[in-house]
């Protein structure tokens, strides 16, 4: 067993108890009467890389990062720095977040919002609506590919734009074939939770230019960032340096304006 599997186990349990607490139709109700979705998408095609910032407590690979007692703070201090969306890490068994830390951070901040779960049913795309996220994560991995194409289309229609996440050039073609438009390329493998730099810059070239990129984990601070900018990336996604250093406002600025360098040339 992987410890993504080990993790959807978890995941998949959890959700069978909120689904007996809440029903489908309860969560529609509730999703339906928040103010529409923000769409990241001008942005991210926007000039300069583009910083997903993360709200990040704990990870199955180091364990607790930092305490975060206060998640909307800690957005607000990201926004200020200059990041164009947060990420908010819901999963509760091994990375200590929740969806009341999603709602904290969507009542606190502007920018839009990212859902980081391992979603394997419509019902948690609505929860993340419903919570008042703009965008949601969704694992190529862990999806058949049946369900990868629906989890997609049900997130447009819901209004939420997803995150399509990959880690080899198989999961990117699944993900590009299932019509995504925005691909995260981990580069931690969820299998074996090894960090690899050099696998955004194997898969990107792999993905139609007309698609938006991101370059996910293990950006260690603005050389990480234009080091990914020059292999075509259009966003990074970072948690651990940012949740572990001392000044996250601070730290966001360094990394936004590395990735807004005149040196790195722009694809859009
Ligand atoms: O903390 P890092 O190395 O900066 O990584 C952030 C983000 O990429 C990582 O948290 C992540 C990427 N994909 C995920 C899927 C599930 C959980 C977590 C993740």
């Amino acid at each position: 067993m992987t410890v993504l599997d080990d993790i959807l186990a978890g995941v998949r349990e959890d959700l069978a108890e909120r689904q007996a607490q809440v029903s489908l139709d309860d969560l529609k109700l509730e999703a339906q009467r928040k103010p529409d979705a923000k769409d990241p998408m001008p942005v991210f095609r926007g000039d300069g890389i583009a910083v997903i910032a993360e709200v990040k407590r704990s990870s199955p690979s180091k364990g607790e990062l930092a305490e975060i007692t206060d998640p909307a703070a800690l957005s607000g201090e990201y926004e200020a720095g200059g990041a164009s969306a947060i990420s908010v890490l819901t999963e509760q068994r091994r990375f200590n977040g929740s969806l009341d830390d999603l709602r904290a951070v969507r009542g606190r901040v502007d920018v839009p919002v990212l859902c980081k779960d391992f979603i394997v049913s419509s019902y948690q795309l609505w929860e993340a609506r419903a919570a008042g996220a703009d965008m949601a994560l969704l694992i190529v991995a862990a999806l058949e590919q049946e369900a990868l194409v629906s989890l997609i289309e049900r997130a447009h229609s819901i209004g939420l734009c997803p995150l399509v996440e990959v880690h080899d050039e198989e999961e990117t073609r699944r993900a590009v074939d299932a019509g995504a438009q925005l691909i995260g390329v981990n580069n931690r493998n969820l299998k074996t939770l090894e960090v690899d730099r050099s696998t955004f810059a194997r898969i990107a070239p792999t993905i139609p230019s007309n698609l938006v990129r991101v370059a996910e984990s293990g950006v260690r601070g603005p050389h990480d960032v234009i080091e990914f900018a020059r292999a075509g990336a259009d966003v990074v996604l970072v948690g651990e340096t940012l949740v572990t250093g001392r000044d996250p406002r601070a730290s966001v600025a360094d990394l936004v304006a590395a990735g807004s360098h005149p040196a790195i040339q722009q694809r859009h």
